[in-house]
């Protein structure tokens, strides 16, 4: 094969077979849909998913295959996007508008093929869900380097919906401005949170001064941007692509590998996978009292369960300043050991969500 086209016939002929394998495939995911949704069964299925992606990262190591990790999973990430869309047609409500990084979030799970509806507050991603608007719902819910998201937490700690995966994205900033030099901006725009990423940046540029106007979302600054040329928006590549910004300053964040977690919500129990994680609010009684915590977190250390994240935030409807503990531990709420000690505090804790645990 020393000919361009003697290679790309080559390339075309591959191309067949592998059109009529991934219809294959389909064809069985559609008989897969047709049983889950006779059962009532949820369609997607990360833990499935999963599986699906390590075994197949093991056959190429195996094989010596030219593709990587990465590769493998952008390549199945879409083609599970599109499977469950056969399925049933997904819709996906997202903290928006569009651009946003938890658009790119949400894209990076659901791929080109599902409906995206952005909401543009993190309680209308809730509501939407709650009303049976969209199957899926994507928000963030902390940041490395900004801890973590308020809203969401005091919104799960009512919402009946759960946390079915969760997926951690690298951050980029950019300050993008119409404005032709720095002198010429009056006003910054963005989320409360990408002023907070990029504090080195303001400084060093002489921009602390300037009025900083927090917005719901760091696209929603570029809209604001792309309309006033005295202003600039610190937001996303795609934000800043997407309205028309021009990007003066890339990659502004202060800590470089600044990576945000997002969670997907949705209104069923995952399977166990063996790698599971779960989160739950604990809202002890009598916190205030000398080691109400550290017996509640012993009864994790005896059951050998690791956590992964413990959050306070102040009780929404106790009498006087009380705390709610936000815990992410390893395990799957089925296992016997949390089962146990979730008997234990039925009355204090609340279940938010078993998934997958995320790669960062
Ligand atoms: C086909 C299924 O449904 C979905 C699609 C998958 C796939 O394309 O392989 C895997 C898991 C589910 O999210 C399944 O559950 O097996």
């Amino acid at each position: 094969m020393d000919s361009l086209e003697a290679c790309r016939d080559a390339i075309d002929a591959i191309d067949t077979e592998l059109l009529a394998l991934i219809n294959e495939r389909m064809a069985v995911v559609e008989r897969v849909g047709e049983i889950k949704n006779k059962s009532g069964a949820p369609i997607y299925r990360p833990e499935r998913e999963k599986a699906i992606l390590q075994r197949l990262e093991t056959l190429n190591a195996e094989q010596h295959g030219l593709l990587n990790a990465g590769a493998i999973e952008a390549i199945f990430l879409e083609i599970f996007a599109v499977a469950r869309n056969l399925e049933l047609p997904e819709r996906i409500v997202y903290l928006g508008p569009e651009g946003t990084f938890t658009h790119q979030a949400a894209e990076s799970r659901f791929g080109a093929m599902s409906e995206y509806l952005p909401m543009s507050t993190i309680a209308g991603v809730f509501k939407a869900l709650e009303s049976g608007r969209a199957k899926f719902g994507v928000v963030p819910i902390e940041s490395r380097q900004d801890g973590a998201v308020g809203e969401t937490l005091d919104l799960l700690a009512t919402s009946p919906m759960k946390i079915v995966a969760e997926l951690y994205m690298p951050i980029h900033m950019t300050f993008s401005t119409k404005a032709a030099h720095l002198d010429g901006i009056k006003r910054i725009y963005s989320k409360d949170k990408g002023f907070g990423q990029c504090r080195n940046f303001l400084n060093e540029h002489g921009l602390l001064n300037v009025q900083q106007i927090p917005v719901e979302s760091t696209a929603k600054a570029a809209i604001l941007a792309s309309e006033d040329p005295e202003a600039a928006a610190i937001c996303s590549h795609i934000a800043a692509k997407l309205y028309g910004v021009p990007m003066m300053f890339e990659n502004i964040e202060d800590v470089h590998d600044n990576t945000t977690r997002f969670i997907i919500l949705s209104d069923f129990k995952n399977a166990p996978s063996g790698q599971d994680k779960t989160s739950i609010l604990a809202k002890l009684k009598k916190t205030t009292r000398a080691g109400v915590l550290v017996h509640f977190l012993h009864d994790f250390d005896k059951a050998k369960i690791n956590l992964s994240k413990i959050e306070s935030r102040p009780a929404k409807s106790q009498e006087g300043f009380g705390y709610w503990f936000f815990i992410d531990f390893y395990g799957h709420i089925d296992d016997k050991n949390v089962q146990k000690i979730l008997k234990k505090h039925t009355d204090e804790v609340t279940w938010l969500g078993s998934y997958v645990e995320g790669e960062q």
